[in-house]
């Protein structure tokens, strides 16, 4: 597509996502600005740049889609584009919108290939040789959330970056967060604050480096950076939207400098986990013992036998040990399993 013909679709109907959707593989660098002096900039297929006429303090990437069949937070973070372009939504924040899969959204699947979210901090490049969709998308995002966060006016700035999900099986806790490991440093009450306002109140704190986005981000870029799961992972059309309308509201709200009634943290107000063990699939024969209804954070009694693999059986080690993210789809060599056990951070929060 030209870049002319780019911009007159969008001038006439400004639906990003609809554009992304049909141009999943390309399309061209464009820029124009909105009558209220927002400045627009396509950067590629699903990644578009927003800079207010007066940019405040903050950085934010908005990602959606990393796995295409996880379309609640897509359909959010479109409405909020959506609104922005049409001038509806008057933005106070520099804004990357990043939909991560659109080829994998079309398709109604996680992933073509490989999994997006296990591709970043240049694990898209550690096997030479080696080729995907994902692996380019995973280097492009990179690149992409590097110059967002480089080319921001010089002072103090804080910098975010919200990955969307949904999670493919249901859980105790509807809405949760996934805090990517700080390496020792403090975790962020005003970052607690804000999950909880977006209704996400379950926190699991991450106690190793990962080959996720919200890794990256915390880690190569030093923002403030999260997995949020928002629900259960419907098709397109499917959701029901009034489930997600917390978190919509404290996005709207943190883009474009408007009031969000956040209560001050508390740690009683929150129900926080740490990661015990990962369990990875090493072989076809990986199995779960446990039925497809069982939720996130679903607890069982020591002993009980959750997984096996090739002649190995995971059980339940310690009182109070939760599932999460199981899923035997996994390919050979990833995690198929996390356990989780209820921790506090008291005295490690600033
Ligand atoms: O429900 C599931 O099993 C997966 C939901 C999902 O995509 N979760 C993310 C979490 C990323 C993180 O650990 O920060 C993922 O598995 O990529
Ligand atoms: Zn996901």
């Amino acid at each position: 597509m030209k870049p002319e013909t780019l911009l007159q679709q969008l001038q006439q109907n400004p639906d990003f996502l609809k554009l992304t959707l049909a141009h999943p593989d390309f399309l061209p660098f464009v820029r124009y600005s909105l009558q209220n002096g927002t400045q627009i900039q396509i950067w590629d297929t699903g990644v578009l740049y927003c800079q207010p006429k007066q940019c405040g303090q903050q950085d934010i990437v908005l990602s959606s889609g990393v796995h295409g069949n996880e379309t609640a937070p897509i359909e959010l973070c479109s409405t909020l584009l959506n609104d922005v372009l049409a001038g509806k939504l008057l933005l106070t924040e520099r804004v990357l919108f990043l939909f991560g899969n659109p080829a994998a959204m079309n398709a109604g699947v996680r992933e073509i290939q490989d999994n997006l979210n296990r591709l970043f901090s240049g694990h898209h490049s550690k096997e030479p040789g080696i080729q995907s969709a994902e692996r380019e998308r995973a280097k492009k995002l990179e690149g992409y959330v590097v110059k967002f966060y480089e080319e921001a006016p010089q002072g103090l700035r804080e910098r975010k970056l919200y990955d969307l999900h949904t999670a493919i099986r249901g859980s105790r806790f509807e809405k949760f967060a996934v805090y990517p490991f700080l390496h020792g440093q403090n975790w962020s009450k005003q970052q607690f604050e804000f999950l909880n306002a977006c209704g996400a109140n379950t926190v699991l704190l991450m106690q190793a480096p990962a080959s996720t986005f919200s890794y990256f981000a915390a880690q190569s870029c030093k923002a403030h950076g999260f997995t949020i799961e928002l629900g259960k992972a419907r098709p397109f059309g499917q959701n029901d939207m009034s489930r997600f309308a917390e978190a919509a509201t404290a996005l709207r709200a943190l883009i474009s400098g408007s009031e969000l009634n956040t209560k001050e943290f508390n740690e009683a107000d929150f129900n926080l986990y740490e990661v015990r063990r990962a369990i990875n699939k090493t072989t076809e024969a990986f199995a779960l013992h446990f039925a497809d209804s069982i939720e996130n954070f679903t607890t069982f009694d020591v002993g009980t036998v959750l997984a096996s693999d090739e002649g190995v059986e995971y059980k339940v080690e310690v009182e109070g040990e939760a599932i999460i993210f199981p899923n035997p789809k996994v390919a050979i060599g990833q995690r198929a399993m996390l356990m989780v056990k209820p921790v506090s951070v008291a005295g490690k929060v600033s």
